[in-house]
């Protein structure tokens, strides 16, 4: 059954992102980490929970064999706002020392997080550390950080489904909506 912005009720305000053009980037967004990472060794690091979409189906749509690890961190809690504290709740089973390692997000906001993830894995010296992100909303960043592969660039607004959530809710839609303004208290 397919869940569209209807079935969600008054809670989604519209679909800012369809299936099929998540779908349709992320095999162009694949292309070029394949070319990018030709006979390379490739870690895809994934940053849960909001990643875990996003991982799923960039991984399937690449050629390049990868092995996969996660990081779980959190700065957002159960609010619309990033706290600026990250919090490490699940660390990398894997030594990326002089790995190839790619960081794989579903959303660049603040860049508070991201800009943690690259200098706490920076330090562990893999042999190059780059960034690919599904969303990112220019309007909202806090620090710059260079970004090799963005899916799309979003206003500032709170989004969620395909991994993004509102307090744990809406992961699992498979569109990227915007939330009604009441459903947070806007
Ligand atoms: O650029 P920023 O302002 O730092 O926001 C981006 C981060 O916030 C979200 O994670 P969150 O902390 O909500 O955890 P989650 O992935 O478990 O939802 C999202 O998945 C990114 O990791
Ligand atoms: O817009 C957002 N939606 C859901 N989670 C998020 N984490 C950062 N920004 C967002
Ligand atoms: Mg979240």
């Amino acid at each position: 059954m397919r869940v569209d912005a209807k079935d969600m009720g008054a809670d989604l305000e519209k679909v800012l992102i369809t299936k099929e053009e998540i779908d349709a980037k992320l095999a162009e967004l694949a292309a070029k980490i394949d070319a990018e990472y030709t006979g390379k060794d490739l870690l895809i690091v994934g940053v849960l929970k909001g990643a875990v979409m996003v991982m799923a189906d960039l991984a399937r749509a690449l050629s390049t064999p990868v092995t996969m690890d996660w990081m779980a961190v959190s700065s957002y809690g159960a609010g619309t706002q990033s706290s600026g504290v990250v919090r490490i709740l699940k660390d990398l089973d894997t030594d990326i020392k002089g790995r190839h390692v790619l960081i794989v997000e579903d959303i660049i906001d603040s860049g508070l997080t991201l800009s943690w993830l690259l200098s706490n894995l920076g330090s562990r010296e893999p042999a190059s550390l780059k960034v690919c992100t599904l969303l990112r909303k220019p309007e909202a960043a806090k620090v710059a950080i260079d970004v090799e592969w963005v899916g799309f660039d979003i206003p500032n607004e709170f989004v969620v489904g395909y991994g993004l959530d509102y307090a744990e809710k809406y992961r699992n839609l498979p569109f990227v909506g915007t939330l009604a303004p009441h459903v947070y208290g806007g």
